[in-house]
C-alpha cells in the first residue's frame, strides 16, 4: 500500500487531511495527518513536522492545538504523524503502561529485542515520512521546521540537533529535556536501547547540545504549574547545559499553565509564527 486518503475536511481555507500507508522502517501501517495552507494550491509551501507526546495519536494535535488558523494565515503546512507503530503485530509494554510502547516510541531506533524489528521511529521521522511527503505533496523540503510535545519535545529537539542541515528551526511545548535523567526515559531508553547507557546519549538534549557545532533558532515553552515538570522534564537542566555550550535558546516559563492541549492551544500561534519567520 502506497497511500491511501482516509479524510478530508475544509478547514480555514485550506484541507485537513488524513493518510495511511505501509512504513518500511517500521513493518506496519502507519496513519499521519496533514495540513495544507490555501497557499498550497499556488504552489510548494513550507512544512513543520509536530511530534506529539505519550498516549497521543496524529489526531490529538490536529483536533485540539488550533494551528490551522496560523498555518494558513502563514502559508505553511503541517505534518502531524502517530507516536509509534502501530497494529497487532507491534509489541506492547507487559503491563500496558501508557509511557511505554505504544504510543510511547519516544523517537528513536530501538535496538533491543523485541522492540527493533518495529521501533524505529527515529528513521521514519528523519527519512521515510519526509521522503513521502515530498513525493506526495505540495511541500518545498529545504524548508521544513520541526516541533512537538513533551515526548514530543524531545523528539523534535534531538532530531533536529542531529540533523541541523534539515531544519530552520525547531520548538517545543514541555519537553522531556533529559531522558537520562528522568523516569520516562530511564523507562524507554533502558528496554528500547539495553543498559548500557553510553548509547542513550545519541538521543538526549542535553548530551546533544553539548557537542553541537551548528545554530539552530530554538523555542521552548513550559507552564509552571506542569505537574510533570519537576520529575520528567526538568528545563533547568536544558537551560544549563545551553548556556554552558553557548548555544542561545528562548526558554519561556509560562505562569499558571499545564502540561495539557489547552497550554498547547494558548501559544501554538506564537511557535508558527516564529518558525514562518526563519522559513518564509
Ligand atoms: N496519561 C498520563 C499522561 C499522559 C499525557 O499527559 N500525555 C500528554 C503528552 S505527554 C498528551 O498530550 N495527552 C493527550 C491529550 O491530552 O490529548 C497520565 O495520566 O499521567
Amino acid at each position: 500500500m502506497k497511500l491511501q486518503k482516509i479524510s478530508s475536511a475544509k478547514c480555514f481555507d485550506g484541507e485537513q487531511l488524513r493518510y495511511v500507508h505501509y512504513s518500511d522502517v517500521l513493518q506496519c501501517e502507519m496513519k499521519f495527518s496533514i495540513f495544507l495552507p490555501p497557499k498550497a494550491k499556488e504552489g510548494a509551501v513550507p512544512v513543520i513536522y509536530w511530534l506529539s507526546g505519550l498516549t497521543c495519536t496524529d489526531e490529538n494535535f490536529v483536533t485540539k492545538a488550533g494551528a490551522q488558523e496560523y498555518a494558513s494565515d502563514f502559508g505553511v503546512a503541517i505534518v502531524a504523524p502517530d507516536t509509534s507503530p502501530r497494529g497487532i503485530d507491534v509489541p506492547d509494554d507487559p503491563e500496558e503502561a501508557y509511557d511505554f510502547g505504544l504510543g510511547a516510541g519516544f523517537y528513536l531506533n530501538a535496538t533491543q529485542e523485541p522492540w527493533s524489528k518495529h521501533y524505529n521511529m527515529y528513521d521514519y521521522i528523519v527519512h521515510e515520512l519526509p521522503q513521502l511527503i515530498a513525493s506526495e505533496f505540495p511541500i518545498n523540503s529545504d524548508l521544513s521546521s520541526i516541533s512537538g510535545h513533551s515526548m514530543g519535545g524531545h523528539g523534535a529537539l534531538t532530531i533536529a540537533l542531529k540533523n541541523p542541515e534539515l531544519f530552520r528551526s525547531v520548538s517545543a511545548f514541555a519537553p522531556i529535556c533529559s531522558p537520562m535523567q528522568c523516569p520516562w526515559g530511564q523507562k524507554a531508553f533502558g528496554n528500547y536501547l539495553g543498559d548500557d547507557e553510553s548509547r542513550w546519549k545519541k538521543y538526549d538534549t542535553i548530551e546533544l547540545i553539548r557537542k553541537s557545532t551548528e545554530r539552530l533558532p530554538i523555542l521552548i515553552d513550559q507552564g509552571d504549574a506542569d505537574n510533570f515538570l519537576e520529575a520528567q522534564l526538568k528545563p533547568k537542566l536544558l537551560e544549563q547545559a545551553a548556556m554552558a555550550a553557548d548555544y542561545p535558546i528562548s526558554l519561556r516559563i509560562q505562569s499558571g499553565y499545564d502540561h495539557s492541549y489547552f497550554f498547547v492551544a494558548s501559544f501554538i500561534g506564537e511557535h508558527i509564527k516564529f518558525h514562518a519567520k526563519n522559513l518564509l
